[in-house]
């Protein structure tokens, strides 16, 4: 794995999406031993109701208990392993596996077997045969993550730096809400290059969406088909130490809504920039108004302003079913969410005209390095390289521009890290090299 990804010069081979050992090693030290994302609390707000969610290729039941607080459970039948629960949502005190009728409660315990004592003569030990618990379920302004690893950091250390960036639309904002349940589709692709896309992309948008710029009449329209960049000073860059990074695009939240939406957008949002900026700071209340795209290591991306949440749930190296949630603040009136709610999936659903534009790309970046030849190449990822810098009013690595590859190396770098990371006792939280390492990185 030594040639995967090379951090000093911001290259990476492009092998990683496809080889089929590699996958399996990311399932294991990834997915294994990360924080995943499940579902938002809103989703399942009362004793008993449970929504599916994707730990990897792991399916698992995310349940509300009775003392509020929320386990998760493979939802594998501890018997002969069919899948317990067959739905995606919903609300239940006791999930009965259709197989051979074993039936468990919210808690996961095993509660009862068909004629135990007749076949089993009491000896089966129930107690050994309750649905295997995620290690560790914890939630992050009401977004729920698992992890499988009981040895694993805090989802607080884990997120780091970057809760500084989603703080501004997980609670300057006022809070957000899911609007689901997802839209679920397959694309052709590796999971990696649809979160990378995300992490920190804005070189695509002129290119790749020239005439979805143009139909949508978007904000971002006159970048349409390259005609010109961004203005110096437009945007950034960030990465930060568990892979996590995002891009900026200046005061154009509403950035890919068509005209009408965005006059909305931002007439909604005048009404609040004040009083955001007196609770949290000027700079706050400009990111509030402004163009995220970001993706959480390992696999779930958002766009602040275009309104959605998705993850990239891995089915193979060289296939991913993603989940698409959009996404409006709480307090925001029924007609504006219902807008927001259609344009999102009239652009990033599943027959959406902006994915459709990506998903090309994602398939192609992801098939080509099948061939012999073409897996042997290297990724360029060294825009702005040897730039990039720390800035006292905001933490982590920062690429001053607004297109930029910086995100980019950081997911990359953390990537590689945790690969080679025997565990997380392993882990030295106060170690800042990350920084030097990007920093210090040229071509
Ligand atoms: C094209 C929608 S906006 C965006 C920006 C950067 C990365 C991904 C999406
Ligand atoms: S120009 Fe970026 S992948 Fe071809
Ligand atoms: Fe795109």
């Amino acid at each position: 794995m030594d040639d995967l990804i090379d951090t000093k010069r911001g290259l990476q081979s492009a092998s990683m999406f496809i080889d089929p050992h590699l996958y399996e090693v990311e399932m294991e030290k990834i997915f294994g031993r990360c924080w995943l994302f499940l579902t938002h609390e809103s989703a399942i707000p009362n004793y008993g109701d449970f929504v599916t969610a994707k730990m990897g290729e792991d399916e698992v039941l995310v349940v509300r208990q009775e003392d509020g607080t929320v386990k998760a459970f493979l939802n594998v039948c501890r018997h002969r392993g069919a899948r317990v629960c067959p739905v995606e949502a919903g609300n239940r005190r006791a999930f009965v596996c259709n197989y051979h009728g074993w039936s468990y409660a919210a808690d996961g315990s095993l509660a009862a077997i068909p004629f135990e004592k007749e076949l089993y003569g009491g000896k089966i030990d129930r107690c050994a045969h309750g649905l295997k618990e995620v290690a560790k379920v914890d939630s992050y302004r009401g977004f729920l993550f698992g992890n499988f690893d009981p040895g694993a950091i805090s989802l607080e250390d884990y997120l780091g730096d970057v809760r500084w960036y989603l703080d501004i639309w997980m609670e300057a904002s006022g809070g957000v809400e899911l609007i689901g349940p997802p839209a679920r589709s397959i694309v052709h692709c590796n999971w990696k290059a649809p979160t990378e896309n995300f992490v920190g992309d804005a070189y695509h948008i002129g290119w790749t969406h020239a005439s979805s710029l143009a139909a949508s009449r978007s904000i971002f329209a006159p970048m349409s088909g390259n005609q010109m960049l961004p203005p110096a000073g437009a945007g950034a860059q960030i990465a930060t130490r568990f892979g996590h990074g995002l891009g900026i695009l200046y005061d154009v939240n509403p950035g890919v809504h068509t005209a009408q939406t965005a006059e909305k957008i931002l007439a909604w949002q005048a009404t609040k920039k004040d009083k955001i900026a007196e609770k949290y700071g000027e700079l706050k209340a400009r990111f509030y108004g402004s163009h995220l795209n970001g993706s959480l290591f390992p696999n779930v991306s958002y766009l602040w302003g275009t309104n959605t949440l998705k993850i990239w749930q891995p089915r193979g190296p060289s296939e991913t079913e993603v989940w698409t949630w959009a996404m409006a603040e709480k307090d925001m009136p029924e007609d504006l969410k219902r807008d927001i709610y259609n344009g999102l999936h009239g652009g990033f659903g599943t027959a959406g005209y902006w994915e459709a534009d990506d998903n090309d790309n994602m398939e192609s970046a992801s098939l080509l390095p099948t061939g012999w030849q073409s897996r042997k190449l290297r990724l360029n990822a060294q825009m702005g390289i040897g730039n990039d810098t720390v800035m006292d009013e905001m933490p982590g690595v920062i690429g001053q521009a607004a297109i930029g590859e910086t995100s980019y190396r950081g997911y990359y770098r953390f990537y590689d890290e945790i690969l080679k990371l025997p565990s997380w006792d392993a882990f030295d939280l106060n170690d800042e090299g990350w920084k030097q390492q990007l920093i210090d990185a040229d071509r």
